[in-house]
C-alpha cells in the first residue's frame, strides 16, 4: 500500500473534483431593506460574503471550478450604477482561481438587458443564448438552464418571447400587479412576472443533452435560478414548467442533482424518481458577519454539499 492509498484509506474516498458554490448576492450600494415578506436584505454586505466565498475556494486549492446561481445585483441598485455594479461583482468572481460559470436572474434582468449581460458574464453559450452545458470530467455533465427564456423582463417588449409570457401572465395570474400571487393558490402561485419559463427549443435541446450524456454513461448535474420541484422550493419560486422540464429529466436515469437559487431562504428535497433538489441559501440575507457560500465534493455515487454558516451541509446519496 503506498502512502497516498493509505491516506485515502484513512479520509475516506476521494472526489472526483469538487466545485465552489453561491447564489443570490443580490448586492447593490445601498442602505440594508427588506423583502416584501419583510426578510431582512443586507445589500452592501453580501459583497464581502463573496469575497470570503472566493477567498476560501482558493485556500480549498482543489475547486475544478466555481457556480453563482444567479442574480448578482439587485433590483434596487440605481440603473445609471447598474453596469458599474455588475462589472464590480464580475470582478471579483474572477479573483478566483479558475473558471465561474454564471446563471442569469430576475434582478441580474432588472438592471442590464439580456445583450449588455451574457457578454459580460462570458458565458460558454453559442448563438447569444443564457442555456448551456459543460463536462469537467469524462463521469459529469453540467447543463445550465435558462429559466428566463420565455420571460416578461428578460427580452424587449416586442420580443416573441416577452409576448407570450404575457399571454401566460395574463391567463395564469388575475391580479394587476402580475408580481402578486394574491387569490392564486397552490401551485398556481408561480406564475409571477419575477419567474419564467424554460421555452421549446431548449428543451428539446436538454433532451438532446440528456440523450448524449446517457450514451456517454455521464451523471448530469442541472442548474437553473429557479428551483424546480415543490418540496425544495415555496410555491412562488417555481420554474413556470418545472412539471415539462422534470418530464424530460424523468425520461433519463443520468440527472442525479438539480441546483438552483431564488428561494432565498433555500430548500432540499428528493422527488419520486430519486433526484435531489437543492435550493441554496442567499448571500444577500446573511447579517452582516455571517456567511452563504460553500464547496461540492463529487463522487461517482453521491454529491457533497459542505456549506458555510447559513448555507447549510447536504449530503447526496444517489439511489441508482
Ligand atoms: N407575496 C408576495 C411577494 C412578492 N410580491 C411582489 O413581488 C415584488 C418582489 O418581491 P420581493 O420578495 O423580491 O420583495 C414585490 O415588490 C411585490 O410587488 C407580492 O406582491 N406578494
Ligand atoms: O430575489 P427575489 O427578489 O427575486 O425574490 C424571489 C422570491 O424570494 C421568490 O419567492
Amino acid at each position: 500500500m503506498t502512502s497516498t492509498n493509505r491516506l485515502v484509506g484513512l479520509q475516506g474516498k476521494q472526489p472526483l473534483f469538487s466545485f465552489g458554490i453561491i447564489s443570490d448576492v443580490q448586492y447593490a450600494n445601498i442602505p440594508d431593506g427588506r423583502s416584501f415578506l419583510g426578510v431582512p436584505r443586507y445589500y452592501q454586505h453580501s459583497i464581502l460574503v463573496l469575497q470570503r466565498a472566493v477567498k476560501k475556494w482558493n485556500g480549498h486549492q482543489k475547486l475544478k471550478f466555481a457556480i453563482n446561481l444567479g442574480d448578482i445585483v439587485d433590483g434596487f441598485c440605481p440603473k445609471e450604477k447598474s453596469l458599474e455594479t455588475v462589472q464590480r461583482i464580475i470582478k471579483e468572481f474572477e479573483m478566483f482561481n479558475g473558471p465561474v460559470y454564471h446563471i442569469i436572474g430576475n434582478h441580474c434582468l432588472y438592471n442590464l438587458s439580456r445583450d449588455s449581460l451574457l457578454p459580460l458574464l462570458k458565458m460558454p453559450a453559442p448563438n447569444g443564448r443564457a442555456y448551456y452545458d459543460f463536462s469537467p470530467t469524462p463521469e459529469y455533465r453540467f447543463v445550465v438552464l435558462d429559466g428566463y427564456d420565455i420571460s416578461a423582463i428578460a427580452w424587449p417588449q416586442d420580443h416573441p418571447n416577452t409576448l407570450e409570457a404575457l399571454k401566460v401572465l395574463q391567463e395564469k395570474n388575475p391580479n394587476s400587479d402580475k408580481n402578486s400571487p394574491m387569490g392564486m393558490v397552490g401551485l398556481e402561485r408561480r406564475f409571477l412576472m419575477f419567474n419564467g419559463a424554460v421555452g421549446k427549443e431548449q428543451l428539446e435541446w436538454l433532451n438532446g443533452v440528456l440523450q448524449e450524456a446517457t450514451r456517454h454513461g455521464q451523471n448530469v448535474v442541472v442548474c437553473c435560478h429557479l428551483p424546480l420541484d415543490p418540496g425544495a422550493a415555496t410555491q412562488e419560486a417555481l420554474l413556470w414548467n418545472y412539471d415539462e422540464v422534470m418530464d424530460v429529466i424523468h425520461r433519463y436515469k443520468c440527472v442525479k442533482v438539480c441546483l438552483a437559487g431564488h428561494d432565498h431562504k433555500g430548500g432540499y428535497s428528493v422527488d419520486s424518481y430519486g433526484v435531489h433538489h437543492r435550493v441554496l441559501e442567499a448571500a444577500l440575507e446573511c447579517p452582516p458577519g455571517s456567511n452563504a457560500y460553500g464547496y461540492v465534493d463529487v463522487y461517482h455515487d453521491k454529491i457533497s454539499l459542505s456549506g458555510t454558516d447559513r448555507m447549510a451541509s447536504t449530503e447526496m446519496i444517489f439511489t441508482s
